[in-house]
């Protein structure tokens, strides 16, 4: 039985390194809610790993705590900690000398599961990432691609069924490719399994995609923003933040949006073989001046103009132009937009299963709802702003000011979301 997610707050999370002058992550209070996933990210050196590992303590903090489901994990035995959350990181830090199955099984066996059941969840381990048990449950890690060694190491975060599950850079070391997919299992994954991820990157395109909020760290883990990728997009929150977001920050809004969630326009439709009086009257009927012909599965085959229809003699099939290149409902608007730009005459057909028809876009209407997207980020973005500037606490009296200055900053930020 699934284990859903557990809720993660961390407090004042310090973490000075021994001989160090400055804390190398400085009072980080932020809270991951049950069932998130939050990226970390940042600038190389920041911190975001040192403040990750301190979740499971694999780093012990120098002060601060944290909490997972109001539990203070400070207290606890840390080899039994980790038992209870997942850990999967960029080498994907496979036991050499362990077969696929040995590997992913070491958490199960060591909470004392039975053979069978460990056995049985191996399979459904490998099933789940996408590798065919018969094949590389028996596989030593080095006859493994990277990708194939990563999906393992998640395989083997998630065996022992964890409410956590921390990840960091577990996709660093692959092709952008594959990197593509792997990160296309994991929301596909947490759709299903909701656990409380908190995944570390420098990559703020990953961070966009996979993050329900994202914290945007700088120097000493300092949380610059911590919010969704949409207001992080709309309202970065000073210089720092849309440097490190980068260009393009309207056409990455984009990826986060898919045709489905909106609903796809329809567009009149015809079939093959039916009457052309009938055919021409329901585009006439129509404000567009153009309409699809479906074949008999209901794909969309032609696409037919009023003239096609006027000087149409013979049978539907060979008037109007073949329909080019169509996109799925799940394609993301910027998918959706190059189709239209590509498109001769700024339109596509939209497919759902099977490649049935569900609908068409053109440039204009999809422009005009990209336009409104982002006015309404913006809006909700200014509305989040407004409220973390009204739980800011009052500010600190100057000669206290350089003490906890971070600290303040982190507060205020954590407890915005
Ligand atoms: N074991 C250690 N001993 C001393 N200093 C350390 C240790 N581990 C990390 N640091 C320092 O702490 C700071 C933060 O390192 P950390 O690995 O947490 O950053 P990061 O943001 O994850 O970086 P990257 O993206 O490059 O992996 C760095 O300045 C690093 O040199």
């Amino acid at each position: 039985m699934a284990d859903t997610g557990a809720a993660i707050e961390l407090v004042g999370l310090t973490k000075r390194y021994p001989g160090d002058r400055q804390p190398s992550v400085d009072g980080v209070t932020l809270r991951v809610d049950a069932g998130e996933t939050v990226v970390f990210v940042g600038p190389s050196g920041c911190g975001k790993s040192t403040t990750l590992k301190m979740i499971n303590r694999l780093i012990e903090p120098s002060s601060g705590s944290v909490r997972i489901n109001g539990e203070d994990v400070t207290g606890l035995d840390p080899v039994e900690l980790r038992r209870g959350i997942g850990y999967a990181i960029q080498s994907s830090g496979l036991f050499p000398h362990l077969t696929v199955a040995q590997n992913i099984a070491l958490v199960p066996r060591m909470a004392g599961w039975s053979g069978r059941r460990v056995r049985a969840r191996v399979t459904e381990m490998l099933e789940l990432v996408g590798l065919d048990p018969g094949e590389f449950r028996d596989r030593y890690p080095r006859r493994l691609s990277g990708g194939q060694q990563q999906r393992v190491g998640v395989a083997r975060a998630l065996a022992a069924d964890p409410p956590v599950l921390l990840m960091d850079e577990p996709f660093g070391a692959v092709d952008p490719v594959t990197r593509g997919h792997l990160q296309d299992e994991l929301l596909r994954l947490q759709r299903e399994l909701r656990k409380t991820i908190v995944f570390v990157t420098h990559d703020v395109d990953e961070a966009i995609k996979l993050g329900d909020r994202i914290a945007v760290l700088g120097e000493r883990s300092r949380i610059a923003q911590f919010d969704t990728p949409e207001a992080i997009l709309a309202h970065p929150a000073d210089a720092f933040v849309s440097g490190f977001v980068g260009s393009g920050a309207a056409l990455k809004r984009l990826d986060l949006t898919r045709l489905r969630d909106l609903g796809v326009p329809g567009c009149p439709t015809a079939h093959q073989g039916e009457p052309l009086p009938q055919v021409r009257a329901r585009l006439r009927a129509s404000a567009t001046d153009e309409m699809l012909l479906l074949d008999r599965r209901g794909r969309p085959v032609r696409w037919l103009r009023r003239a096609d229809l006027t000087h149409a003699e013979g049978p539907l099939t060979e008037a109007g132009t073949p329909v080019g290149g169509t996109v799925t409902r799940d394609a993301t608007l910027r998918e959706a937009l190059e189709a239209v730009l590509t498109d001769s005459t700024g339109r596509v057909a939209v497919t759902g299963p099977n490649g049935v028809y569900a609908g068409a876009v053109r440039l204009e209407g999809l422009l005009g709802t990209v336009r409104g997207l982002l006015a309404a980020d913006r809006g909700r973005a200014r509305e989040h702003q407004r409220e973390r500037e009204s739980t800011r606490p009052e500010p600190t009296p100057p000669e206290a000011e350089g003490a906890t200055a971070g600290r303040a900053e982190g507060d205020a930020m954590g407890s915005a979301g």
